[in-house]
């Protein structure tokens, strides 16, 4: 059937669309320095995986917590906001179906309390 997973072009289509997320947000000045340090393969296998998971595909994501990753980076609404943006034009590039766009968008909004510094 045509689940949200399938309707992103299943695993390939989550490596291809993470892929572009990170690109962009390695070139926006405004957040990527936040990733400077970081190891490049690993997030986006988790992103991968996480996606995934979130969208019903047969995935386990086997990350850390949002909470954990995320707690001493100091991470702004504006910042989690900026991320999201480029999550929703790389979506929109690739032609996720809308319904599927918002199915991700919708599990992912609950985590930006444990995302952004308090
Ligand atoms: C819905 C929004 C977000 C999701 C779903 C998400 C998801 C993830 C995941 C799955 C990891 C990997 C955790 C692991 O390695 O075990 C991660 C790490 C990371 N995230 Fe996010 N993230 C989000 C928002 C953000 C934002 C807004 C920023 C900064 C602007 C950010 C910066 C980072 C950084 C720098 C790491 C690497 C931390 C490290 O390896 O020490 N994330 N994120």
């Amino acid at each position: 059937g045509d689940t949200p997973y399938r309707q992103f072009g299943g695993r390939q289509g989550l490596e291809v669309l993470v892929e572009d997320l990170l690109v962009r947000v390695l070139e926006d000045p405004g957040i990527g320095h936040y990733f400077l340090d970081v190891d490049l393969d690993n997030l986006h296998a988790r992103l991968v995986e996480q996606f995934c998971a979130e969208l019903g595909g047969p995935c386990v994501y086997r990350g850390r917590t949002m909470r954990e990753s995320h707690a001493t980076l100091g991470i702004s609404e504006a910042d989690f906001n900026a991320l999201v943006e480029h999550l929703v034009a790389v979506m929109e590039a690739r032609g996720v179906p809308r319904t599927a766009r918002n199915r991700l968008l919708a599990r992912l909004a609950p985590m930006r309390r444990e995302i952004v510094r308090p």
